[in-house]
């Protein structure tokens, strides 16, 4: 069955689920007619069914029409739809994406009580725009199941495999990571307009300037301080700047605040039990 003859039923049509559904449609690979959307509250996934997706409230029926199903549900929501669901659980036909923070395939197939393939994945909100970095990881997932859940994400940004043990890690650096950079920049634009620009102007201007430290780094796959070095002239004022900000702790807050996040992102779905 090629990809665009597969049904898939995301559970949970929020911020993410929508993000998701939208970057497969836009990056040609899946039809809006072929992806069904649940949620409780299916009057705010009206936009969606104008555009072709299929909503529904009852994640039974959506799971029973789909191959691949997506659990895009909060950690403390998970096990309420696992409960829901599992009775219209066929393992030898049904394919399990979760993106649900700090659950494990485990967690899944022990809640389920049926042994079905689970991959994880942790996307970031870039996938709205085809500019995800999607880690994916696995415990029993088939090799071609791998293969198709990567290509579902690199259709929508950039993919990297990753032990299971590491998805916390990965939930900090790349999900959590999208608004570290955001404040980030905003922080930028603030400084910006400090000194003389206006917000908008000064945003702008930020936003472009991040994007391009970003693409130095992609497009020459160096080290942020070869980067970094090309920037600051002797006796110059970038490094008079770079240096105020590391006496104010920049890269400590950075750090610790990610390691933050992960030890959080692992407690989510226990620490809700
Ligand atoms: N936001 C992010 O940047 C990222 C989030 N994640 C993870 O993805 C998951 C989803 O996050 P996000 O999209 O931000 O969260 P949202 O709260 O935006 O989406 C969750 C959705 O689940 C729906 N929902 C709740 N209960 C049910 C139910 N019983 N049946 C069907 N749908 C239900 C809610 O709608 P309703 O109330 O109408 O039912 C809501 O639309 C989380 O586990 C999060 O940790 C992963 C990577 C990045
Ligand atoms: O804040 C959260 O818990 C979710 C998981 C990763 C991004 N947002």
């Amino acid at each position: 069955m090629s990809e665009l003859n597969k049904k898939i039923a995301i559970l949970g049509g929020g911020n993410m689920g929508i993000a998701l559904a939208k970057g497969m449609v836009a990056a040609g690979k899946y039809r809006a007619e072929d992806i069904t959307l649940t949620r409780r509250n299916t009057k705010l996934l009206e936009p969606m069914v104008a555009q072709g997706y299929r909503a529904s409230s009852n994640n039974a029926l959506a799971v029973a029409e789909a191959d691949i199903i997506v659990l895009s549900i909060l950690p403390q929501q998970l096990d309420s739809v696992l409960d829901t669901i599992s009775e219209s659980i066929d393992p030898s036909r049904h394919l399990f994406i979760s993106i649900v923070t700090g659950v494990a395939v485990t967690d899944i197939i022990s809640r389920i009580g049926k042994v079905v393939e689970v991959v994880r994945a942790m996307p970031n909100t870039a996938i709205a725009i085809q500019q995800s970095m999607t880690c994916i990881a696995s415990k029993n997932a088939s090799p071609q199941n791998m293969e198709l859940v990567k290509e579902i994400f690199s259709a929508v940004g950039e993919t990297v495999e990753i032990e299971e043990e590491l998805m916390s890690s990965a939930t900090a650096l790349v999900a959590c990571g999208i608004a570290f950079f955001l404040r980030s920049i905003r922080a930028a634009a603030q400084g910006g307009t400090e000194i003389g620009f206006h917000a908008g102007d000064a945003l702008r201007m930020a936003a472009q300037t991040a994007k391009g430290a970003a693409s130095l780094l992609l497009h020459f796959g160096s080290h942020p301080e070869n980067e970094i070095d090309k920037v600051t002239s002797p006796k110059g004022c970038t490094i008079a700047g770079l240096n105020e900000m590391e006496h104010n702790g920049f890269s400590s807050a950075m750090i610790k605040g990610i390691r933050t996040s992960a030890q959080k992102a692992e407690k989510l779905y226990t620490d809700d039990k």
